[in-house]
């Protein structure tokens, strides 16, 4: 093979990216990965879920001695440098850059930085940082841009005093007050991350409540937490303006008339495909009427060879865990090879402060499609687990269809929710019954110990509809 003549070039190092490339040279094919950015890792590593989950951490951190106030005297000062809050995250991102490039090398895909563009449908021009441009040609290629933040005109993002989740971590000091626009999963993790953290969180969403793809109680118990901590929402808002005063405060004005100051804002009002760039059309390419370009199940687009994968899909749920499968799923249908069916069971997994994780249907879902669900609920306030961490805020809810015997979904709210939900989602993809919950035996104390709580729930309102049938 000529040496810039690939089986498969793919475009974007995110987790995407990097699943469609090493899968792709598992496979014995010659593979070459371009990014643009100086690292590999895409958003993942440099903007997103990394940098924003180490900060979390540092909160948790907080939390844990807070709830030591017995022993421990403190509070945070003010004007803490981001810097050190963020101490961890050069070592976090050296460590996934090094087992990441590790990664690539023994796998053989050859790395080349730069920006990517289609020439024509079989050729990528691939220009380096001092200019130069070199053609490489493929048989294959994956597309893996993901997303960028979203903006819109009556929004300016400053990256100074109005920030979006790209430039939020560049804060040079915590600020004492912080709006957040939206309600989604960037807005509320973020939320709770610098409520913990003791700034004042407002946060707006036009939606008439935060996270509103979730189980409604589930949110409930998250929302409530938040506004504990002295965090404000503002639900079923519109914001018409948002300026810097020019002194001290970013002023956002809403359709309501009301005016929320503050001293820094973050945009989270959804993201954007990264296509622009592309040169689509030498491709043969076009988009949708929403902005994405269209694929079938395998990622598959109208040019049969070409695939795209993760966030640049412009699809829910936007997840690394979702980019890494779809980039696998994308080249193991163009070599032929066998794709799985795990895509049916994708967990969420929220990193708010307390976590928020799904598998399946939640209530209202059950509720839609089944007649009288039944729901098994363990609060964590009658686990010994939550009683000995003081992790009470927290709520397991099983979901059966209306016999009480099949499980639909599990939604959970509270510490080491985005754990839990694993035995979830395998008890959904075996088929587990509510009573495989009741006859286990779970480690005591432990917070898995709530899906057998949940399942006994079930099983008392599965007896009293059962009598009251047969009193009929
Ligand atoms: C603040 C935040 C927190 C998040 N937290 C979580 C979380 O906790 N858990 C979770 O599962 N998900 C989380 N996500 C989502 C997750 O980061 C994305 O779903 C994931 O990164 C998508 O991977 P990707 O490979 O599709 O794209 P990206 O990770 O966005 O990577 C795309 C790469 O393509 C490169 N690229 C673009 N155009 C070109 C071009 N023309 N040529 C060469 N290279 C190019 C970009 O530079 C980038 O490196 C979070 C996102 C954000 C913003
Ligand atoms: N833990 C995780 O898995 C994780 C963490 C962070 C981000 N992500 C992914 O990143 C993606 C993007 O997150 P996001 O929070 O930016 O977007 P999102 O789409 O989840 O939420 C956007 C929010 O903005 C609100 N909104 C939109 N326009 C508005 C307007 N003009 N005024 C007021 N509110 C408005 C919407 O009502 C919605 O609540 C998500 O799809 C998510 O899957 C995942």
């Amino acid at each position: 093979m000529p040496p810039n003549a690939y089986d498969i070039v793919v475009v974007g190092s995110g987790p995407a990216g990097q699943k469609a490339a090493i899968q792709g040279a598992k496979a014995g094919k010659k593979v070459v990965l371009i990014e643009q950015e100086q690292g590999i890792g895409g958003n993942c590593v440099y903007r997103g879920t990394i940098p924003s989950k180490t900060l979390r951490e540092t909160a948790l951190q907080f939390e844990r001695l807070k709830r030591s106030s017995e022993v421990f005297e403190g509070r945070l000062r003010l004007d803490v440098p981001m810097s050190v809050l963020l101490h961890r995250l050069d070592e976090v991102v050296k460590a996934h850059e090094c087992y990441m490039a590790d990664q690539l090398t023994r796998n053989s895909v050859t790395y080349r930085h730069g920006r990517a563009r289609f020439l024509s449908p079989n050729e990528v021009e691939l220009e380096t940082i001092d200019g130069a441009c070199q053609a490489l040609r493929a048989d294959t290629i994956v597309l893996a841009t993901g997303s960028r933040p979203r903006s819109i005109p009556e929004i300016p993002v400053d990256h100074e005093h109005v920030l979006d989740s790209d430039s939020i971590l560049s804060m040079i000091y915590l600020p004492r007050s912080l709006t957040v626009l939206g309600g989604g999963v960037i807005a509320c993790e973020y939320a709770s991350t610098f409520a913990l953290l003791g700034v004042e969180v407002t946060l707006i969403d036009r939606a008439q409540r935060p996270l509103s793809f979730m189980d409604a109680e589930i949110v409930e118990v998250f929302q409530r937490s938040i506004e504990r901590q002295g965090g404000r929402f503002y639900v079923g808002q519109t914001v018409k303006e948002v300026a810097w005063d020019g002194v001290s405060s970013v002023v956002a004005r809403l359709a309501n008339g009301m005016a929320v100051k503050s001293e820094k804002m973050l945009v989270a009002l959804g993201r954007q495909p990264n296509v622009e760039e592309l040169n689509l059309e030498a491709a043969g390419l076009t988009l949708d009427e929403k902005g994405r370009i269209p694929v079938n199940e395998y990622g598959q687009t109208p040019v049969p060879h070409i695939f795209a994968a993760g966030d640049m899909l412009g699809r829910p749920p936007a997840l690394a865990s979702q980019a890494m499968e779809d980039g696998r799923r994308a080249v193991s249908h163009a070599l032929g090879l066998p794709v799985g069916d795990s895509l049916n069971q994708v967990p969420i997994g929220i990193y708010t402060i307390p976590e928020i994780a799904s598998i399946g249907l939640d209530e209202e879902q059950a509720a839609a499609r089944y007649r009288g669900p039944l729901v098994g609920r363990a609060r964590f306030t009658e686990i010994a687990k939550g009683q000995i961490t003081g992790a009470c805020d927290g709520l397991l809810k099983l979901i059966a269809d209306p016999s009480g015997e099949r499980l639909l979904g599990v939604q959970i709210v509270g510490e080491h929710a985005t754990e839990l939900i694993h035995l979830g989602q395998m008890a959904l993809q075996d088929g587990a019954t509510i009573d495989r919950f009741i006859d286990s035996i779970f480690s005591f104390p432990t917070f898995a110990e709530g899906y057998r709580v949940a399942a006994l729930d079930i099983l008392g309102q599965r007896r009293k509809r059962q009598s009251s049938a047969q009193a009929a």
